[in-house]
């Protein structure tokens, strides 16, 4: 092969995208210093190691062109590869996935001469699960009464488990191995749902503003308690405290208010109660289904968010009787992405690319904050999940 088309189509396979309803996530490979070559060691059998950190970007899906120019400015021109506008001559293969590697490929193909290489949205979710909790050391965690807790992973007694991913709607998959997963429920009411409900009654522009707005208020200023119900007592007898919530948004029955005499951070602190209460719930009855003892959630609704958290994990511990647990992850909104990333190996199987092409070999979580990404100029929201150190074979 030709040294400029082999440095050509190695370095931009280290992008892989997951285009949902809301976000789009990217992971890209960075390798240490400038370029690609300086980061590389050349082992036995001709593969180069070449060392590095797995980055992550996020952008709204609303916002595709902003995407479009980070790839464009920091990982096409910073690979050596200059397509201001791709023909179809140029034609480069990145791994995409979610429903947008349907709805947006003639954009990319159009816009940046990439043509996805489309991977299904479940399989890289489940690809992504199992690389994180299998090669990232303190991914995953429980939450409950405001403690978080590392969960040590048993490599030998990982499945099954059910995965709960919470997007603008919410999959839950049930894993039994490698690539052996079946998607057994979902529910529209997810992250979108918060997002879209907390716009219309709160007025606020942003998720990280009806965030912040959560944070402030009193759910029990408009959920109808069990209290309120039963005059202030518990009724103790079917294992409900008064405190309880009885109905979500049920005062507003009765108040005799409008919405403008609600306080906004009541209101947010309430939907994001209900439908992460409801999630919890959901995802505890789909384990009851199959006898599984272990639920990971991820999707960036979570957003490592304590009071998300919380709510679920009571949410499941309260079902279940203590017998489930809840666990999260740190790289929660990245799941497909990174599962598609991790597919350019895959393929190399049955074809004439050798086995662990592009292979994460080995990942150490890289903790060192702005540090991470640094040779990134354009705005893109890169705090939401830690760079991965590790190292890739390039055939
Ligand atoms: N910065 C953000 N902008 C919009 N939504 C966000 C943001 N951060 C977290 N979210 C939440 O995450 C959800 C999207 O999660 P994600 O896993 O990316 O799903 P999807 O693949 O459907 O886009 C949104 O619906 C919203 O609830
Ligand atoms: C259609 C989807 C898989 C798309 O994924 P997303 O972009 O929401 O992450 C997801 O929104 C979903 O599973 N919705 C729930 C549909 C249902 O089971 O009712």
């Amino acid at each position: 092969m030709d040294p400029k088309d082999y440095r050509f189509s190695t370095q931009i396979s280290h992008l892989a995208l997951d285009i949902g309803g809301t976000l789009i996530k990217l992971v890209y490979f960075s390798p240490n210093g400038d370029n690609c070559e300086d980061g590389s060691i050349v082992v036995g059998n001709g593969c180069s190691v070449v060392q590095g950190r797995l980055c992550f970007a996020k952008f709204e899906t609303r916002k595709i062109d902003d995407c479009l120019e980070f790839i464009r400015f920091n990982i096409l021109q910073h690979s050596g590869v200059q397509h201001p506008n791709g023909t179809a001559g140029d034609k480069i293969s990145v791994k995409a996935t979610g429903g947008g590697a349907f709805k947006f490929a003639e954009l990319f193909k159009e816009k940046l001469g990439i043509v996805f290489d489309k991977e299904d949205e479940m399989h890289s979710l489940v690809s992504g699960v199992n690389f994180l909790l299998k090669t990232v050391p303190r991914e995953a965690f429980t939450y409950l009464d405001g403690q978080k807790e590392f969960v040590q992973i048993d490599h030998n007694d990982l499945y099954p488990y059910l995965l709960v991913n919470i997007g603008s709607g919410v999959s839950m998959i049930k894993v039994d191995g490698d690539g052996k997963y079946e998607r057994i429920s979902g529910t529209s009411l997810g992250g979108g749902t918060f997002l879209g409900l907390g716009k219309l009654l709160t007025k606020c522009k942003s998720f990280d503003e009806l965030l912040e707005l959560s944070h402030l208020g009193n759910n029990r200023v408009i959920d109808m308690l069990v209290g309120d119900i039963y005059g202030g007592t518990d009724y103790s007898k079917i294992g409900l405290s008064s405190t309880a919530i009885a109905s979500s948004f049920g005062k507003a029955i009765s108040d005799g208010k409008e919405l403008e005499d609600y306080q906004p951070e009541d209101v947010a602190r309430s939907l994001l109660r209900m439908i992460s209460n409801n999630i919890g719930q959901i995802a505890y009855l789909n384990a009851l289904r199959f006898g599984l003892k272990r639920i990971f959630f991820g999707g960036f609704f979570i957003r490592g968010l304590e009071y998300t958290m919380d709510t679920i994990s009571v949410a499941v511990h309260f079902w279940s009787r203590g017998e489930a647990k809840a666990m999260f992850l740190r790289h929660e909104g990245f799941l497909g992405a990174l599962g598609a990333f991790t597919s350019y190996k895959d393929k190399s199987h049955g074809n004439d690319l050798k086995p662990h092409h592009h292979a994460v070999q080995r990942a150490v979580l890289n903790c060192s904050g702005d540090d991470n990404c640094r040779h990134i100029p354009i705005t893109a929201n890169l705090s939401d999940g830690e760079a991965i150190e590790c190292s890739i074979n390039l055939v």
